[in-house]
Order: C-alpha cells, then sequence, then structure tokens
C-alpha cells in the first residue's frame, strides 16, 4: 500500500476508533446509571441477541422478564438506539397511571404503532389520535348501547348460531368429523361483526352463503380470499412492530418485501367496504367528523379505514379467546361440568331453539362469565397467587360453589385496556362468546384431537406471536352430541 494513502487511513481510523469508544462508553454508562430494570441489555444491541433467541415463544419469555423485574417494570431496547425504546409492565400501578390516571400524556398512539398499522388502519379509531380520536369514539360509542347490545344478543348471535354455526356442528358431529375449530369461530364471529357494525347480513350476500359449509375453508372461495389477504396484512403490519428498528421494514417497504411490502388490497375487500362506503356517505356527509375530511375520496379512504378497524376488533379477538376456553375446558372436565350444569339449568338439557329473550340468561351465567375471562387471564398470563392455573372460582364471590362473578379492577385485568380508551367491544364479545360456548357446552361434548402429541392437553398449545393471541396451527376438535340431544336442523 502506498505511504500518501496511508497517511490519510491512519488519522481516519483512529478518529473512528475513539469516536467508537466514547459511544460505548457513553451507552455503556447510560446501561448502568439508569434506575430502570433493563433485561439483558446490551450496550449495542440492546435486547436484540435475547429478543432473536426467544422471538418464537414471546409471550412466555416476556412473562418471564417481567416476574422477574422489580416492581414487574422493564425498559427494552433495541440496537444502538435505533429500534424499540420503550417500557414494559405487568404492575397494576403503573397502568393505572398510563392509562387512566395520566391518560393525557398516553393517550395518543405513538409513531411506531402508527407507521406501522397506517397502511392497513388509516386514520380508522384504533390509530387516530386528538380531536378525530375523540370524534369517532363519541361517534362508534352509540352503538355499543344496552339497548343494542340485547338486539345484538338476540338478532345477531343467537340468530347465526341458528341458522348457520349449529348446523354445521351438527352435521361435523354426525359425520364424526374433524375440523378446526378456531377457523370456524373466525368466521362466524366475522358473520356476527358485518351484521352489527356494518348492517350486512352475509346469507344474502352469495347464493353460497347460506350454506353451512361457508363456515370452514374451502366453503367459499370469497371469504377465503378475503382471510388470506387480511391476514397477511395484519401479519405484515404487526411485523414491524416486532422489527428491531423500524428502519428495516421501512427499507423492505421500498423493496416491497417481508414486513415492508404494501398491506395487500382485494376485491373481495372492496365489495364489502364500498357498499358501508356509499352508505356512510349520504348520511354523515355534513357532521363534524365527515367535516375532517375535504374531499369525497379522503372520506372514502376513512370510511374504509373505520370498516378494516372494526374487522380487526371482531373477527380474531372472541374466536381466539373461544377457542382457549374450549381446550382449558377440555383439559379440566370439572370446569366443562360447572359450565354444562350451570347452563342446562337455565336453558334445559335438550336442545331446543335458542330462546329470544337469551341475554338475560347470558347475564345469569356467572361460572361461564368467570371461566371465559380466566381464560383471557392466562392468555397472556396476569399476575395472582397461583397464576399459572386455570381456576375459573377466582372470579367467583364465596370462591366456588354457586358463586356470583366479581369483576376486578381493569388496571389489575387490562385485557380490555383501561380508562378512556378501552375496549368499546368488551360487553359485546362476552355476549357472542357466552351465548356460543352456553350452546356449545350445552349440546356437545368438545374432544381435542392434537394435531401433535405434545400438544394434548394438559400441556398447552403453542401460540401465534400476533396481534391476538391465536392458538398456533387451530385447535382441531371433534363433537360428540349430548345423550337425549337432538340434532338441531
Ligand atoms: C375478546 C375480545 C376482545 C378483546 C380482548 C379486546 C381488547 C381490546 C384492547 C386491549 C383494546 C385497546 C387497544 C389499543 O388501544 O391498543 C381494544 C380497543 C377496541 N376494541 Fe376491543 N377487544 C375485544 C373485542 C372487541 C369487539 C368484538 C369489538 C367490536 C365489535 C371491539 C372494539 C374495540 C374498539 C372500537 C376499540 C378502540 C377503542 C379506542 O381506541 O378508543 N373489541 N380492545
Amino acid at each position: 500500500m502506498d505511504s500518501s494513502y496511508l497517511h490519510l487511513v491512519l488519522p481516519a481510523a483512529a478518529a473512528a476508533v475513539v469516536v467508537a469508544v466514547v459511544l460505548l462508553l457513553s451507552l455503556w454508562r447510560r446501561c448502568q446509571t439508569t434506575s430502570n430494570h433493563r433485561p439483558q441489555a446490551n450496550p449495542i444491541l440492546g435486547n436484540l441477541v435475547a429478543f432473536l433467541a426467544n422471538g418464537h415463544r414471546f409471550l412466555d419469555w416476556s412473562t418471564g422478564l417481567l416476574a422477574a423485574a422489580p416492581a414487574s417494570t422493564m425498559q427494552v431496547h433495541g440496537p444502538l438506539g435505533l429500534g424499540y425504546c420503550g417500557v414494559a409492565t405487568a404492575s397494576p400501578d403503573a397502568v393505572e397511571h398510563m392509562l387512566r390516571a395520566s391518560f393525557h400524556n398516553y393517550v395518543d398512539k405513538g409513531d411506531r404503532v402508527r407507521d406501522a398499522f397506517a397502511d392497513l388502519l388509516g386514520d380508522g379509531l384504533f390509530l387516530a389520535n386528538g380531536r378525530l380520536w375523540r370524534l369517532q369514539r363519541k361517534l362508534a360509542a352509540s352503538s355499543f348501547s344496552p339497548r343494542l347490545l340485547r338486539l345484538f344478543a338476540g338478532r345477531v348471535v343467537l340468530d347465526q348460531l341458528r341458522r348457520r354455526l349449529l348446523l354445521f356442528f351438527d352435521a361435523a358431529a354426525d359425520a364424526r368429523r374433524v375440523f378446526d375449530l378456531q377457523d370456524v369461530l373466525k368466521r362466524f364471529a366475522f358473520d356476527n361483526i358485518c351484521s352489527v357494525a356494518f348492517g350486512v347480513d352475509r346469507d344474502d350476500s352469495s347464493p353460497s352463503s347460506s350454506s353451512p359449509s361457508r363456515l370452514e375453508a374451502g366453503g367459499d372461495g370469497r371469504d377465503d380470499a378475503f382471510f388470506a389477504a387480511f391476514d397477511d396484512a395484519i401479519d405484515i403490519s404487526f411485523g414491524r412492530i416486532l422489527h428491531p428498528t423500524t428502519l428495516a421494514w421501512k427499507a423492505m417497504k421500498l423493496l416491497d418485501v417481508g414486513s415492508g411490502a404494501a398491506a395487500p388490497d382485494s376485491e373481495e375487500e372492496s365489495d364489502l367496504l364500498s357498499r358501508f362506503t356509499a352508505a356512510m356517505m349520504e348520511e354523515d356527509g355534513g357532521n363534524e367528523l365527515g367535516a375532517m375530511f375535504d374531499s369525497p375520496e379522503a372520506k372514502r379512504r376513512f370510511l374504509r379505514d373505520t370498516v378494516k378497524t372494526f374487522v380487526l376488533a371482531g373477527k380474531d379477538t372472541t374466536s381466539s379467546a373461544l377457542t382457549w376456553l374450549f381446550w382449558f375446558l377440555a383439559a379440566n372436565p370439572e370446569c366443562e361440568r360447572r359450565v354444562y350444569e350451570e347452563v342446562t339449568a337455565l336453558r334445559g338439557d335438550t336442545a331446543g331453539d335458542e330462546r329470544d329473550d337469551g341475554y338475560e340468561d347470558l347475564k345469569r351465567m356467572h361460572y361461564l362469565h368467570a371461566a371465559i375471562t380466566e381464560t383471557m387471564r392466562l392468555y397472556p398470563p396476569l399476575w395472582e397467587r397461583d397464576c399459572g392455573e386455570f381456576r375459573p372460582e377466582r372470579w367467583l364471590d364465596g370462591g366456588g360453589g354457586g358463586g356470583r362473578f366479581v369483576a376486578v379492577d381493569a388496571a389489575r385485568y387490562p385485557v380490555f385496556h383501561a380508562g378512556p380508551r378501552s375496549c368499546l367491544g368488551k360487553e359485546m364479545a362476552y355476549v357472542q362468546m357466552k351465548a356460543v360456548a352456553a350452546a356449545v357446552v350445552r349440546r356437545f361434548s368438545v374432544e381435542v384431537v392434537p394435531a401433535a402429541a405434545a400438544n394434548a392437553p394438559p400441556s398447552p398449545p403453542p401460540h401465534e406471536t400476533a396481534v391476538t393471541l391465536r392458538m398456533k396451527g387451530g385447535l382441531r376438535v371433534l363433537l360428540t352430541r349430548r345423550r337425549g340431544v337432538l340434532s338441531h336442523a
């Protein structure tokens, strides 16, 4: 190498070494002096290495870290400060502070979440901040009144149970056919949300749609295409949040690959959305919210965001929770027996039609309410004594036999979030989950047929690291009609 070149390179290399050492030292000092707990944080790579090693078991891993952290709270860092930098907590005091007491400081969805989900959810309720959020929240809240909840229970859930879900379950039981319960429940929940949020009865939307087989993959190509597109879009958006740095997925977005790929659109999606859009444009054009969008195209885009927001809210949330519930009931026959006794005490033990006033019965099902609540406590796990155990009785007053359900403060059970930004659909979700669980348990015993021996009860099956905690690979079940129960058809 010629000496003039060395003359240039050596000082530059020395300067680079000095800069690197100073950077290292300052990062190291930051790590040492911070008063917050940082799990296994490397001064340069942050939590990246541990995250990559544990990404496949994210929930268990993060739960273990939080359990070990002082005050159940820790800082999380991406590499070189480029990636995620935030606080994770399982402390009710911290949750209370962030979601209620000092809500105004935390109400806005941060850039990291907004950037990741903007392609999919745009200006919809989940991502909106400030006045746009307040106006939407107010408008949407009016759809969740107690009167509409009662209508939802009777006209939507019980009606669609009778016309679709129970017919499908009957046919599967008669044929002794194993099917994926999670997938069927997802399709049922989607039909429910289309009825309640968009006024669309999917039975009327295509000639094949009233067949019970539509509730299974391959039953209706339009549904399959829509779910594939929507689920891809969610996974891509969520994948962006998990990226150690936003730079990485933004670069991938430029190249249209991996989590950077554009969220896909499908014709089926636009059919559904355009109907809702057209209706909304006629009715809502002049109100305060409408005035925030200055062109017909902007209004149309916003209404599409709204529909996608509600599909996201309704499709996988309740179906994932119900899937875990059925797994827990199969793994805990005594709990299943108690649900069965409670439901049949209220509705009799032979399968007649679900009654139209079923809403009142659902409210009286305290043990079932506790079992669903306990399922969602464990996935994700929230702190309690014996927190790893499935014990619905912990939610009942008197600790067990025949007690009433007693809710705890949302800061201790933030499954539906807490404070002004809490879930609008909580009551609706319980109505739907209880109606489905009661109808199924009353008629059928549910046997889990694990794809792998390792997933047979009592070992919990693996879950996906996704927006909602879906069971990985679904839940294969075989239904057997209970003695004395007639076919629903
Ligand atoms: C098991 C079922 C469900 C669970 C566990 C659940 C949980 C949650 C959580 C944790 C949030 C806060 C999200 C965030 O801000 O980051 C939320 C928000 C929301 N949920 Fe749910 N949800 C469920 C079902 C539903 C259903 C069925 C609907 C509607 C039909 C719904 C509508 C909403 C809406 C509109 C928001 C946004 C509230 C806002 O930002 O002001 N949810 N939900």
